[in-house]
This record gives structure tokens, sequence and C-alpha cells, in this order.
């Protein structure tokens, strides 16, 4: 762990280990939920905060899978979303009739997830299922209904495992709370 990369950090909230022990739990739920569906599994990543979560999970999952991806994109470069979410990349496949879980870093206003669910349900997928790393509850301002949630996290704005301030500390091995000096 290097000084630099961890300048800021003012405690690890999710350990490395942790991570390691929920992502088996969740590979192994996934893979018991869909093992007897006929589709093959489509795993939709949102950009850019999925991709570290979404590369460790579907290696837990045992069951044939297609990826793809979708960018959404509504914080910018604060900690409050602007509640204006705009699709920056569309799906390359076509999910009409399939199996879908969106696999996703952070719920918290829940604005993002509630408008990427919006257009996936649009396209006739046989059903669409979401999977979280963190879901931040106490934020919550829109409904959105999630399957699997690997942990519940208190009101703080966390960064690490795939998750930025200003695109920085996507590449932590843990999800930590920033110093509030990072944010000024
Ligand atoms: O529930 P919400 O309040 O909508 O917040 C959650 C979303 O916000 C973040 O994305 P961001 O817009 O920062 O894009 P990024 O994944 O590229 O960091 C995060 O990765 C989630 O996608
Ligand atoms: O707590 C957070 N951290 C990083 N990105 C986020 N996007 C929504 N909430 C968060
Ligand atoms: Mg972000």
């Amino acid at each position: 762990m290097t000084k630099d990369v961890e300048f800021g950090i003012k405690e690890q909230l999710i350990t490395k280990e942790e991570i390691q022990k929920r992502l088996k739990e969740l590979g192994e739920q996934i893979t018991e939920d869909f093992k007897n569906e006929n589709e093959p599994l489509i795993v939709v990543g949102l950009l850019k905060g999925s991709i570290v979560f979404m590369a460790d999970l579907i290696r837990e999952i045992r069951l044939p899978l297609e990826i793809d991806f979708i960018e959404a994109s509504s914080y910018g470069e604060g900690i409050q979303s602007s509640r204006e979410v705009k699709i920056l990349k569309d799906l390359r496949s076509t999910i009409s009739g399939k199996n879908v879980l969106v696999v996703e870093d952070i719920i918290d206003s829940g604005f993002t997830l509630k408008k990427v669910l919006q257009l996936l349900g649009s396209r006739n997928p046989k059903k669409v299922s979401l999977c979280t790393l963190l879901d931040k509850p106490e934020r919550r301002e829109v409904e959105v209904d999630v399957q699997y949630v690997g942990f519940e996290i208190p009101n703080e704005f966390v960064v690490g495992y795939g998750l930025d301030f200003n695109e920085n500390y996507r590449n932590l091995e843990y999800v930590g709370i920033a110093e509030p000096s990072v944010f000024e």
C-alpha cells in the first residue's frame, strides 16, 4: 500500500478480505438462483464505478454468461447527485427475452438505477435483476428494487474498489472514507 495512493483516506470501511468473502457468497447465491434458466445470463456493468466489483463477481458465478456495459453519469465532480442522469454509452447486446443482471457499485439517491432500469425494462427482457456492492439506504430519494446487496453502509461518501471522488481512488483494494479536506 503506497502512501500517495492512500493520501486523504480517513479510514477503511470495508476491507479487501471482507469484500472477497462477501463476493463468494453473492456469487454462490446468483449461481443458485439462475442455474435452472435456459437463457445465458447477460451481466451488465454500469461504467465506470462497477468495473472492479464486476470483474471479481463474474469469476464467482459458475454459469455461462455474457458481459456488457452501460455508462451513466450523474455525479460529475461533486459528492451530490445532479439528478440528471445521462446515458453516455448504451449496450451492444440485444436483451429481449434474456435474463439481465445489472451490476452496480453503489445505490445512493437511486436516480442512476431508476433511469437505467427504466431503459432496460423497455426492451422486453425476460427479467432484470440488480446486484450492488454497496447500498446507502439513508440517502434514497427514489425507490429501487434490489435483489443482491453486498454491504449496507452509513451516510458517508465512500471511495475505492471502483468508486471515485473526482475520478481518483478507484484503484484502492478496499472501500474507504475520505478525509473531509479532500471534498473541499
Ligand atoms: O444512486 P445515485 O445517487 O444515482 O448514485 C449512484 C451512482 O453514482 C455513481 O456514478 P457516477 O455518476 O459518479 O459515475 P461513475 O460510476 O463513472 O463514477 C455510482 O457509481 C453510481 O452509478
Ligand atoms: O459514496 C459515494 N462514493 C462515490 N461515488 C458515489 N456515487 C454516489 N455515492 C457515492
Ligand atoms: Mg463517480
